[in-house]
């Protein structure tokens, strides 16, 4: 059995994460309960930074906060000193009443709002990464309403395809995302805003995807970027301040993934980027980068009360939990795959092979398929492993089911940061019909 970061087994021979017996978290937070193991994603934050700090190199490490956004999530990003990266108003908003620093947070979006917009160069955010000329040109209108000046980065597509699923990729030519580096759209973006007196050009920005393995993705991105860099400087003069490469580094779900260490995704992206402004006389630029998923995404655990079986003879064991993809849409959406146990004796011996549903009227409301697990008694609460990032932020009332609560657990106390959605709160918005 693989435990990511504090998770083991305590003396009751029941799931312990952060010191806290699992099965106790159930009976007192209730289910399904997102639970995060604080200590974990402390640790991934500092790995990220640390891997920066001790190759000298100026960079930010800016959470992408679409992984997981709360209050409390946002508090502990600054805890740690990391920066932070919304993707609209409501990310914003939560920053901001969490007290994040302002000029710590980076806005991205391919369909930011004027209203949004206004909001961040209100709140006088760090930077706005500017996506298309339609948004650039609303960004202008607003810091010349507003006479203030802004700091921008230009996302670019550098034409990459990344290893990943179709849905999570982002930096080839054909996206939603974004100036393209090649067809020479980048080149007039950043021709258009150098002159604009109320921007601070800062930079390029590209995210390539999303659960990516491989560093080969991020090098040729560099690389393409960097060659243009070189270009600009030579034909307008541009020289860029700051590289964000994005996020992307993958994770482990189940035992077929392999993903490398996160901080040695860092160091290769160093090394390159390195070596490519020594090739082309650029001064070093900072790196940025926006880890999502692997800073919270090995920290969080479901837990779930198990219920109603099935047993189709012959060909398959249904088994379902209280939730599903109400607070947990990945596998339906990206045939994601995770791996659980039983949280009341994770170490007991597997003898059957069952699949977990969800309780949504959906067929295609399954959790996990084909999971060995000991014959399922009434008390059971299933535990799926690595669901802390896109689970909760992914959550939703499909059916009218209320979204979780969440648990940071550490040193051995709980604390509850999400409450549990109750029936109330789905009616609130309603209004009758007379
Ligand atoms: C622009 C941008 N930055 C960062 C991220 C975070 O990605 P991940 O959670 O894979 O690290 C995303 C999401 O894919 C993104 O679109
Ligand atoms: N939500 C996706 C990742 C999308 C990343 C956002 N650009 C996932 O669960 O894998």
């Amino acid at each position: 059995m693989y435990f990511y970061g504090t998770t083991g087994v305590n003396k009751d021979g029941h799931l312990e994460i952060g010191g806290v017996d699992a099965v106790e978290l159930a009976k007192n937070f209730g289910t399904p309960l997102y639970v995060y193991d604080v200590a974990l994603i402390r640790e991934r934050a500092r790995g990220f930074k640390q891997t920066f700090e001790q190759q000298n190199v100026r960079a930010q490490v800016a959470y992408a906060s679409k992984a997981f956004s709360t209050v409390a999530m946002v508090q502990l990003a600054e805890e740690e000193g990391l920066s932070l990266d919304v993707v609209s108003g409501g990310e914003l908003y939560t920053a901001i009443t969490a007290g994040f620093p302002p000029e710590k947070i980076h806005f991205h979006g391919n369909n930011k709002s004027r209203e949004e917009l206004e909001m961040a160069v209100d709140q006088k955010i760090g930077c706005i990464v500017v996506d298309n000329f339609y948004e650039m040109e609303l960004l202008k209108a607003i810091c010349l309403e507003k006479q203030v000046k802004t700091n921008i980065l230009l996302r670019v597509t550098p034409g990459i395809e990344a290893h990943t699923h179709d849905y999570i990729l982002t930096g080839q030519e054909d996206s939603k995302f974004g100036f393209d580096l090649q067809n020479g759209q980048a080149e007039n973006a950043l021709t258009a805003a150098i002159p604009f007196d109320h921007f601070n050009v800062l930079g390029i920005h590209c995210h390539i995807g999303s659960q990516i393995f491989e560093t080969t993705g991020f090098i040729l991105a560099a690389q393409k970027i960097v060659e243009k860099l070189a270009e600009w400087k030579e034909r307008i003069g541009f020289e860029s301040e700051v590289l964000n490469l994005g996020g992307g580094f993958g994770i482990r779900y189940t035992k077929e993934d392999e993903p490398i260490q996160p901080s040695q995704y860092v160091s290769e992206i160093i090394k390159e980027v390195k070596k490519l402004a020594g090739e082309y006389s650029l001064k070093m630029p900072e790196i940025w980068i926006e880890p999502g998923r692997s800073l919270v995404g090995d920290a969080g655990i479901t837990l779930y009360q198990v219920g109603a079986s099935k047993d189709v003879p012959g060909v398959r064991k249904y088994l379902a939990v209280d939730g599903g993809m109400s607070d947990n849409i990945r596998p339906a959406l990206y045939q994601a795959k995770y791996e659980a146990v039983f949280a009341n004796r994770p170490l007991a011996q597997a003898s059957e092979t069952v699949s977990i549903a969800g309780k949504c009227c959906e067929s295609g409301d399954m959790l996990i398929w084909d999971l060995p697990l000991p014959e399922q008694k009434d008390e059971d609460i299933l535990a799926v492993f690595c669901t802390g990032a896109y689970g909760y932020s992914m959550a939703n009332n499909y059916n009218r089911i209320p979204r979780p609560a969440v648990v940071f657990v550490e040193d051995g106390k709980a604390t509850l940061v999400v409450k549990r959605e109750t029936y109330e709160d789905l009616v609130r918005y309603d209004l009758p019909l007379k």
